[in-house]
């Protein structure tokens, strides 16, 4: 198989640079100032062990690539970008077809929404649930700092179930120095990290002092009776740790990442942040089922807002939105 990486940042790009270290065929898909020097530089990539320059071919987009039927597309932009990188890659001809016809689409991005997004376009969709810490600051630069393992990658079918490529891409995955469990009930685990995600937003927005924490546990109230209202079934905190911690993935002293991925995207000034898919599915969820989310809605709308601006991380105050919070 060959592994065609679209959203080669800091998860792709760390998954991508992983699989070509052990050995397998990979392709990282950029766009920008990172596609430029990712072909004209290489990949340089940091972990604990070494920083080294890796030559791994790039591209562009499929009008730049030959896709061929044994291609695996794994999609690794931010959820705001899954629809474009759809829009692009769906239509591609492979194989007297297309690749929504003919090819499997690996999800391995934070959320709940992207695979449904996919599932549209793909007949076979396979879901991850990324526990792994990785920075990407610099255009051809990605730091992964998990160790041992650069992370944990738990995956399934999506909606359910294992099959004979979910079991395959998993011990690809395995050689690559992943931890990475085959599930069947992948989705459970993936809402699971929806809940810890739901502190993206206040980590980039505000950094991390107690009304940020505070935001976040209430963020995560709201998160939990959204999703008992809608009857969907989430992995204890206590399933997730003992999970972790019996494959012991840390970081090492010294070499820790800096903040979240949305934390990232505002120090990137990229101009957009995932909220919409984070805090803002919970957000859907409520007013779906009658929950009240009045925290996530604040923390979408601010995040939303602050992305747009072209904010620096950390430049809002917690105890604003807390006090605009106690006089609604
Ligand atoms: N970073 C982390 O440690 C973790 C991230 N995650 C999740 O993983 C997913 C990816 O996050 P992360 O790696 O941080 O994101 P990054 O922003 O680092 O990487 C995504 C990359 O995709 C590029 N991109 C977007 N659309 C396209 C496209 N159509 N074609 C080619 N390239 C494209 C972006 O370009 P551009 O910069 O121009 O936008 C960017 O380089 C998210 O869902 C995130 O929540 C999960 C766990 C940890
Ligand atoms: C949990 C966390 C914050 C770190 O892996 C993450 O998923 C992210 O950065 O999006």
């Amino acid at each position: 198989m060959r592994y065609v990486i679209i959203g080669a940042g800091a998860v792709g790009a760390t998954i991508g640079a992983s699989l070509h270290e052990a050995g397998r065929d990979v392709v990282l898909v950029a766009r920008g100032e990172h596609l430029r020097v990712l072909r004209e530089d290489g990949l340089t990539f940091a972990t604990p062990s070494s920083t080294r320059v890796l030559p791994i071919p790039a591209a562009g987009g499929p009008d730049d690539l030959v896709l061929r039927p044994d291609d695996v597309l794994v999609l690794a932009t931010k959820s705001q970008d899954t629809a474009g990188a759809l829009a692009a890659w769906a239509p591609a001809t492979v194989d007297g077809g297309t690749a929504g016809e003919r090819l499997t689409v690996v999800c391995a991005q934070n959320g709940v929404d992207n695979e449904r997004q996919v599932l549209r376009r793909f007949g076979h969709v396979v879901a991850v649930t990324v526990w792994l810490p990785a920075t990407h600051l610099r255009p051809g630069v990605v730091v992964a700092p998990g160790d041992p393992a650069p992370g944990v990658l738990t995956l399934g079918r999506y909606p359910s179930g294992v099959d004979a490529t979910v079991e395959l891409i998993g011990t690809d995955l395995a050689a690559g120095g992943f931890v990475a469990p085959v599930r069947d009930d992948v989705m459970r685990w993936k809402y699971a990290k929806l809940l810890g995600n739901l502190g993206n937003a206040a980590d980039a927005l505000f950094g991390r002092d107690d009304d940020a924490a505070s935001l976040v546990r209430r963020a995560r109230q709201e998160g939990e009776a959204a999703l008992e209202a809608a009857g969907i079934p989430w992995t204890s905190d206590e399933e997730q740790s003992a999970m972790r911690s019996a494959f012991g993935v840390g970081t090492v002293p010294g070499f820790e990442r800096g903040g979240s991925s949305t934390w990232q995207s505002l120090a990137r000034g990229t101009g957009s942040v995932e909220v919409d898919y984070l805090n803002g599915e919970i957000v859907l969820l409520g007013r779906t089922h009658g929950v009240p989310t009045p925290v996530n809605a604040a923390l979408q709308a601010r995040a939303a807002v602050a992305a747009a601006a072209g904010a620096a991380p950390g430049s809002g105050r917690a105890a604003e939105l807390l006090a605009a919070l106690a006089a609604q």
